[in-house]
């Protein structure tokens, strides 16, 4: 099922059935899931057809990062299982952010393929302490200008990065953005946040949610409010 809405739901948990059991309350119409590195690590692929046998898109975020070979049949063996989406590191370089996207041309996939910027967990003096001098904006900008460079189809940022990424890389290059905080929900590990409208607004094409739906009393309420929030209600 293919849906418009840009939430893309964190299925951050340590089991198939923890996960299944938050699916089975969310609507494949209204969102859709992401699948990251513990979930996956778990199941394996098993959980990428669970989800799309109840008719989700899913965005495998593995956040591929290693030698142009590896990463583009990594991101191949991602795409050819049905993924909607693919994520690799902007900071592997340009050949590497090329061989996969060479290697999906190259096969006909149409899985998109994003790459991560600057996490949004970390702010200038983590930045700092790996040896990168610049602001998180500044070095946000440099990897989303290669990205495109590169040929990906978008990247991770921060929805505070969105309104420049809007103006540097235009409307359709994708702004997948984490740090989504609604009003109601707590900030936690994450360092450069947003609130939903405020990061539509900004330019984000895709909105990532993870703890304020799935650790929510009633994760479809929240879903809910959020929505609300989107339209301004
Ligand atoms: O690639 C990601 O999805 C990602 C990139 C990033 O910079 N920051 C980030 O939080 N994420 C992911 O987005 C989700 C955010 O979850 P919550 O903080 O619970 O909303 C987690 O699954 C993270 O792994």
């Amino acid at each position: 099922m293919s849906t418009d809405s840009p939430l893309i739901i964190a299925l951050d948990y340590p089991s198939l059935d923890a996960a299944l059991c938050m699916a089975d309350q969310l609507d494949p119409a209204r969102c859709r899931v992401k699948v990251g590195k513990e979930l996956f690590t778990r199941s394996g692929p098993d959980v990428l057809e669970a989800l799309h046998g109840r008719g989700f898109e899913v965005f495998l975020d593995l956040k591929f990062h290693d030698i142009p070979n590896t990463v583009a049949g990594a991101v191949q063996a991602a795409a050819e299982q049905g993924t909607w989406m693919v994520n690799v590191h902007a900071g592997g370089g340009r050949r590497m952010m090329e061989a996969a996207r060479e290697r999906l041309d190259r096969h006909g996939l149409s899985t998109h393929l994003i790459a991560v910027t600057v996490l949004t967990s970390m702010e200038a003096a983590d930045l700092a302490e790996v040896g990168v001098a610049a602001s998180p904006a500044e070095q946000v900008e440099r990897l989303a200008m290669l990205a495109r460079d590169s040929g990906m189809d978008g990247v991770v940022c921060s929805a505070r990065e969105s309104a420049r990424l809007r103006t540097l890389c235009g409307d359709d290059f994708l702004k997948v953005t984490p740090g989504i905080r609604p009003s109601f929900a707590a900030v936690g590990d994450q360092r450069r946040i947003m609130a939903p409208s405020d990061a539509l607004a900004a330019g984000s094409t895709h909105l990532v949610v993870g703890r304020p739906v799935t650790q929510a009393e009633d994760p479809m309420a929240a879903l809910s409010a959020i929505e609300a929030e989107l339209a301004g209600e």
